[in-house]
């Protein structure tokens, strides 16, 4: 389901639970990028900020789940293949790293996305959602360190009995 797979991207690209990852630098002092980083240097880095970043996204603050899907690529505007949409776990590219990178990256992601793939299918597939109080969810984000909602979400499910009729009875 490439759809489903890149709404899940494209929501943790703009939501990441954990919005910033922390590294500390090793016995040296060294330079990177031309900074002067000491020995032991502990350093946040802003995964929210890098995944909004608008030099390595077009519309950064936009949902495009579609941005996941095409390659070549007018929505993002750069020519990198973004067609496999399994690729972008914080693997190989640092643009996209929800579950931070390298050797100390969330060991739970693929139980992560597992989960949440079946979840939110079963979800969609078999209730249609009602929000409480209008029919737009509000997404002001709240301070706290893993950037829920300022407002919690209170949805109403109705069943579906038939869930491959499209409107649910
Ligand atoms: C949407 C779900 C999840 C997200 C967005 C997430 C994100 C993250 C992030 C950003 C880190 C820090 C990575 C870094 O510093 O490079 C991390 C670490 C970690 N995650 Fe997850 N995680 C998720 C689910 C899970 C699950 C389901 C498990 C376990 C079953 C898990 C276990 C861990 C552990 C043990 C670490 C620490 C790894 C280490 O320090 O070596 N996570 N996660």
């Amino acid at each position: 389901m490439p759809y489903l797979q890149s709404c899940v991207k494209e929501v943790l690209r703009l939501h990441p639970p954990a919005p910033f990852a922390l590294r500390q630098s090793s016995d040296q002092d060294c330079k990177i990028n031309g900074y002067d980083v000491k020995a032991h240097t502990r350093t946040l880095i802003n995964v929210y900020a890098i995944m909004r970043d608008p030099q390595s996204w077009v519309n950064p603050e936009e949902y495009i789940p579609e941005r996941f899907l095409v390659s070549g690529d007018e929505i993002n505007g750069r020519d990198d293949d973004y067609e496999d949409v399994n690729k972008m776990d914080g693997g190989d590219d640092f643009r996209y790293i929800p579950f931070g990178f390298g050797r100390r990256g969330c060991p739970g992601s693929s139980l992560a996305l597992t989960v949440i793939h079946v979840t939110i299918g079963a979800l969609i597939q078999c209730f249609e959602w009602k929000i409480n109080g209008g029919d737009k969810v509000n997404m002001e984000e709240g301070s706290s360190f893993s950037v829920g909602l300022a407002k919690p979400l209170v949805c109403y499910p109705v069943a579906c009995f038939n869930p491959f009729e499209e409107v649910c009875n």
